[in-house]
């Protein structure tokens, strides 16, 4: 039988589809709005930390407990994380749990077979874990072995296939998730295929499920079909990584134009929509970064064996192609980009870069090689490099094409914790927030949108308390309009008009518990309370509500806006004097 879906969405199957990875798709079953939630998926086949983060990470629910963090501002003192201690399976020593309902739940689904697999690592390896898809492989193969869950069987070893379709309703047409075993064989001339061989041996010996050819063939599918429907979670600020497969919403088809995507919390998948979705239409996600140049885009969706035709490749759009035409530009109403003209004609000078070219500085960006460990010049002179590979994009004002928005932001987050040059990080983040991710993820819910304005404000705590205590020139920062917006600017104010933005947009497009959503609503707290500013906080409050009351649209306006558009206005101005020695603005 097919998976059993959550309401909202079914799979559609559609033999006569002459795209035959499109052949199962999932379609939505009811009418969805952007930010509305589609549907979760809490009973994964398969979730698992990688290698590298499995004895920090539950190795159930996936929950990575923080340090104890102590964040200080002139505003605000916040703690955070430190309450969950993991502890280890007393029997391998190498999965680690947050709890004992984790611990039981996971030596229920699995671990019962797989902690005699890793004292058998141990004593054959001499090591306390193994590649990440050589413990999912072994991970199916013992469940398979145990003769457990149905859906397992169903998801890879097939179903009731018999070659006769009898429409969509039955299940008959099910066999079991796409491994494209064909693709994977013949991948950069058998490369790929000898990687796997060998990590599907690994798995087979490891597991102890010896049994010649068949059971190699086996673990071969199994990790092919983990590889095509899997999905690799990874979370930069907490350094999760893992992956996720849910055989239900492993339906779902790839779109460089996607309607929705997906965010995890735990052992949870939530699948979101982007766009208005009209009901019996196919529901797409990105399984890449869509942003990036088509033939970029190619490259990783090779994984996938398919070649892409949706508008943006068809029609070769770029990120301003998309974002002009896109039905959630009236969203930006209540955001740090409300000039909804600019999204829909943004002031950009495409000839004086063609899309080829931007192709062609991708790749040479790409092929930068980046330095090992923290040496600061090394990394600077690849700062430098990738900067003035991004010129053209520069003389073209094409900010959010990519490679230049995540040339400012690696140098953004390297500045942030150095005292010289975090001053400077808060116009490249402003930058980031009103000039680049607007126009490439036009929901203003779009979790990354969130985590930029977040990041604002945790720097903008750190540049009002360095304000606050006249220590800005001490930092050796010398950019006097720079440093005459943060002595003017009321950096509470924008503090808290951003934390209410992101509160209100992270409600939308994420977990409740998702940390940065839990940050910004407390810290958000701290900034109420802070005695003698009711009248300001009264004034956003009332923004917030209702973002076209004049008054509080002024207030807005002149408090919150003006101070970050005049720091966003000195982003490319620093870099070119810090990346390419020039003293005059080129803006
Ligand atoms: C996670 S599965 C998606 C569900 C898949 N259609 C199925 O029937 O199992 C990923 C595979 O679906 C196919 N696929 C996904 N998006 C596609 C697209 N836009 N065009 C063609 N095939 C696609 C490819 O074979 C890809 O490897």
């Amino acid at each position: 039988m097919p998976p059993h879906l959550p309401p909202g969405i079914r799979i559609h199957h559609d033999p006569s589809n002459p795209n035959p990875g499109k052949r199962r798709s999932l379609t939505a079953t009811r009418p969805f709005s952007p930010g509305d939630e589609i549907a979760t998926f809490s009973n994964p086949l398969l979730v698992l930390p990688d290698n590298a983060t499995m004895r920090t990470t539950c190795n159930y629910c996936l929950r990575r407990p923080s340090p104890t963090t102590t964040t200080t501002t002139t505003m605000a003192t916040t703690t955070s994380g430190g309450q969950h201690q993991l502890k280890a399976c007393t029997g391998c020593k190498a999965a680690v749990y947050c709890g004992a309902a984790c611990q039981r739940a996971h030596w229920r689904a699995v671990h019962r077979a797989e902690c005699k697999m890793f004292l058998r690592v141990r004593e054959q390896a001499g090591r306390d874990w193994l590649p990440t898809p050589v413990r999912a492989v072994a991970q199916v193969l013992l469940m398979l072995r145990a003769g457990g869950d149905a859906a397992v069987r169903e998801a890879f070893e097939g179903g009731s296939d018999d070659g006769n379709d009898r429409g969509g309703g039955g299940g008959w047409w099910w066999s079991g998730l796409e491994g494209n075993v064909e693709g994977f064989e013949s991948a950069d001339g058998g490369v790929v295929w000898k990687d796997f061989e060998l990590q599907a041996a690994a798995a087979v010996v490891y597991a102890g499920v010896l049994g010649g050819d068949e059971v190699l063939a086996k673990a071969r599918e199994i990790l092919c079909k983990i590889q095509t429907n899997a999905f690799n979670r990874l979370d930069a600020d907490t350094g999760m990584a893992g992956i996720f497969l849910d055989a239900g919403l492993a339906m779902v088809n790839h779109s460089c134009v996607p309607n929705a995507f997906i965010g995890f919390d735990k052992r949870t998948a939530v699948l979101r929509a982007e766009r208005p979705i009209q009901e019996g239409g196919e529901i797409t996600i990105s399984y890449i970064d869509n942003t990036l140049p088509k033939a970029v885009r190619y490259e990783a969706l090779k994984l996938y064996h398919f070649r892409c035709n949706c508008p943006r490749c068809d029609d070769d759009l770029d990120v301003y192609d998309v974002c002009e035409t896109s039905p959630n530009i009236p969203l930006n109403s209540f955001s740090l980009q409300p000039d909804l003209e600019k999204l829909r004609n943004p002031p950009i000078d495409r000839s004086k870069v063609t899309k080829a070219e931007i192709e062609a500085i991708y790749k040479k960006w790409q092929a930068l090689a980046k330095p090992e460990g923290g040496n600061e010049g090394e990394h600077l002179k690849l700062a430098k490099a990738r900067w003035e590979l991004c010129r053209p994009l520069v003389e073209a004002r094409m900010w959010a094409a990519e490679p230049l928005p995540t040339t400012v932001l690696e140098l953004a987050t390297r500045w942030q914790t150095n005292y010289k040059m975090v001053v400077y990080a808060l116009p490249l983040l402003c930058f980031l927030a009103t000039e680049c991710d607007p126009f490439k993820l036009v929901a203003p819910f779009m979790p990354w949108r969130i985590k930029g304005i977040v990041a604002i404000v945790k720097l903008l705590a750190v540049t009002g308390e360095l304000t606050a205590s006249g220590a800005l020139v001490a930092t050796g920062c010398t950019h006097e309009g720079l440093l005459g917006t943060l002595v003017t600017a009321d950096q509470v104010s924008m503090c808290e008009a951003l934390l209410r933005l992101a509160v209100r947009h992270g409600s939308v497009g994420a977990a409740e518990d998702w940390d940065v959503l839990q940050q910004a609503k407390s810290i958000l707290e701290d900034v109420e309370s802070l005695p003698g500013r009711e009248q300001e906080s009264n004034m956003l409050r009332a923004w917030a509500k209702d973002p076209e009351d004049p008054e509080c649209a002024a207030f807005f306006e002149t408090q919150v806006l003006k101070p970050i558009k005049t720091l966003s206005s000195f982003a490319v101005e620093i870099l070119e004097v810090m990346l390419a020695g020039k003293s005059v603005v080129r803006r």
